[in-house]
C-alpha cells in the first residue's frame, strides 16, 4: 500500500492552476495571486514625521534650551511648501511630510511654544523621528509574490501600494458526489436503515474554507445508472470528489461506473488510518479523489488530500496541512503499518507548552469526537509505543 506522503505526491503532481482573472481588491481576500503585485509608489511617498511635534534642523539642536522661530505648519495632506532655515521650525504631525531644510523632529512633549517662539528641551540627531521615503517599500518592488494567498495583511499592503485590482486564479470548482442508498438530506424523514448525509456538507464547508467553490451534485444511489449519469455533470469542474463506496463492498460498482465514464485509476488504498480506502484517478484529465464514507475518514482525507489539491489548483505554492509539535499528554500504543491520525484535545500545561491528549476511542464513524478535537496526532507507521511527555507531531483543527 502507498504511504500517505507518496499518495499526496501523486495527487499533487501534475495539478495545473486555474486561469487568472482580475478582481477588485475588496474581493481579493482568500484568493491566490496569479501575478506578483508590484508597488505603484514609494511608501512612505516622501520623508514623513513619525511623531507630533516640530520639524527642525538637527544642526540647530546640538544643545538643549534652544529657541527656534515657528514659520508655519505641515498638517497631514497639506505639506508646508517653504524651506526651514537656520533657527527655524515648522509645526508637524504624525505622517506629515517633513519640509525642505528640516531633517529631524522634536516631539511636542519636549518643546514649549509661545506665539511663534518654540523652546526645545532636547537635542536631536539628523533623522530623529523621520520615516524615510520608500523605507517600507519602493515603487516597482515586488510586495507580494505570485502564488500567495491574500490574507488581511496582503490586502493591506496591496492597497497601500495603490492597487484597486488584483490578478488571482479563478476559484477551483469542485464537484462533490455522495454515494449510497442509505443517504437522506439532513432534515428529511429518516426511514429504517437510512442515515443523514453529513459528509457532503462537511466537505463542502472544508472546500469553501479552502477558497474553492463546492458544487453539490445529486447523490448517486448504489446503481450503475447513477454513476454513469455523472458523465453529464462534469462540465466546468476542476476536480471531482466522490464520497463512500471506496472500500471492498461497493467499490467495484463505484470504480466500475467511474471507469466506464472514462476514469483512469491511479491508486486505491493507502497505509493510513482513518482513510485506508482512498482512491485517486483522472476523469477525462480532471483529478478525482474518492474519500471513504466513514465521516471521520472523509474529513481526514479532505484535510490531507482534497484541501492541498485545491490549494495547488488555486495556484498556491505552499500547500497544507501545517504540521506543528506538541507534548503527548497520554501514553499511546505502538502503531501498526498504517500512518494514524488520532483525534485529540489540545491543552496548555502549567509552563504553557501545547499538550495533545488523544481520545481513547478512535472509531472513524464517531463524528462528534472529531468536533471535540482540536488536533490530529500523527503516528508514523510502525512507531513504537510513546509515553506521556514525549514530543508528537500534530495537525491543528481549530482553524478549519
Ligand atoms: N471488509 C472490509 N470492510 C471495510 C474495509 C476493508 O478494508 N475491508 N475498510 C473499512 C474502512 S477503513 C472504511 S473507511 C470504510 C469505508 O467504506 P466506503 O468508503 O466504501 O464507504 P461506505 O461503505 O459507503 O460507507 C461507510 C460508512 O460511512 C457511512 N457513510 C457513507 N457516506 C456517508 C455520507 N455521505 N454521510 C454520512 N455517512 C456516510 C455509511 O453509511 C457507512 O456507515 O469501509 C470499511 N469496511
Ligand atoms: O479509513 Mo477507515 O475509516 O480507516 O476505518
Amino acid at each position: 500500500m502507498l504511504s500517505v506522503s507518496e499518495a499526496r505526491e501523486r495527487i499533487l503532481q501534475g495539478l495545473r492552476p486555474t486561469a487568472p482573472e482580475v478582481v477588485s481588491l475588496s474581493c481579493g481576500g482568500g484568493r491566490v495571486t496569479a501575478l506578483p503585485v508590484m508597488a505603484r509608489l514609494d511608501n512612505p511617498p516622501a520623508d514623513v514625521s513619525s511623531m507630533d511635534g516640530y520639524a527642525v534642523r538637527a544642526a540647530d539642536l546640538s544643545a538643549t534650551g534652544v529657541t527656534l522661530r515657528l514659520i508655519g505648519e505641515s498638517p497631514a495632506g497639506h505639506p508646508f511648501d517653504g524651506t526651514v532655515g537656520a533657527g527655524e521650525c515648522v509645526r508637524i504631525y504624525t505622517g506629515s511630510i517633513v519640509p525642505d531644510g528640516a531633517d529631524a523632529i522634536v516631539i511636542q512633549e519636549n518643546a514649549t511654544q509661545h506665539d511663534d517662539v518654540v523652546t526645545t528641551s532636547q537635542t536631536a540627531a539628523a533623522g530623529l523621528y523621520v520615516r524615510r521615503k520608500g523605507q517600507d517599500f519602493a515603487r516597482g518592488h515586488e510586495i507580494i509574490p505570485a502564488g500567495r494567498r491574500l490574507d488581511a495583511r496582503a490586502i493591506g499592503v496591496a492597497a497601500a501600494a495603490n492597487h484597486p485590482w488584483v490578478t488571482v486564479h479563478r476559484r477551483p470548482r469542485v464537484g462533490i458526489v455522495a454515494t449510497g442508498d442509505e443517504l437522506c438530506l439532513p432534515g428529511d424523514p429518516i426511514g429504517p436503515g437510512m442515515i443523514a448525509n453529513s459528509n457532503t456538507l462537511m466537505l463542502a464547508t472544508l472546500v469553501r474554507a479552502a477558497g474553492a467553490e463546492p458544487v453539490m451534485m445529486p447523490g448517486a444511489r448504489d446503481r450503475m445508472e447513477d454513476l454513469l449519469a455523472l458523465s453529464h455533470m462534469l462540465d466546468g469542474l476542476d476536480m471531482l470528489v466522490t464520497i463512500g463506496g471506496a472500500s471492498v463492498g461497493r467499490y467495484d460498482l463505484v470504480q466500475e461506473g467511474l471507469k466506464r465514464i472514462g476514469m483512469e485509476p491511479d491508486f486505491w488504498k493507502i497505509a493510513m488510518r482513518p482513510g485506508k480506502p482512498l482512491m485517486h484517478g483522472r476523469l477525462n484529465g480532471m483529478p478525482l479523489i474518492g474519500v471513504p464514507g466513514n465521516p471521520v475518514a472523509a474529513f481526514v482525507c479532505g484535510t490531507l488530500f482534497v484541501v492541498p489539491a485545491l490549494q495547488r489548483l488555486a495556484g498556491e505554492q505552499d500547500v497544507g496541512p501545517e504540521i506543528d509539535v506538541a507534548i503527548l499528554g497520554e501514553d499511546v500504543e505502538a502503531n501498526d503499518r498504517r500512518e494514524s491520525y488520532l483525534r485529540a484535545r489540545l491543552q496548555r500545561d502549567s509552563t504553557g507548552r501545547l499538550t495533545a491528549l488523544p481520545f481513547s476511542r478512535q472509531d472513524s464513524a464517531m463524528l462528534h469526537l472529531l468536533t471535540e478535537s482540536q488536533a490530529l496526532v500523527i503516528r508514523d507507521p510502525l512507531a513504537p509505543a510513546a509515553r506521556k511527555g514525549d514530543m508528537c507531531r500534530i495537525i491543528r483543527l481549530n482553524i478549519r
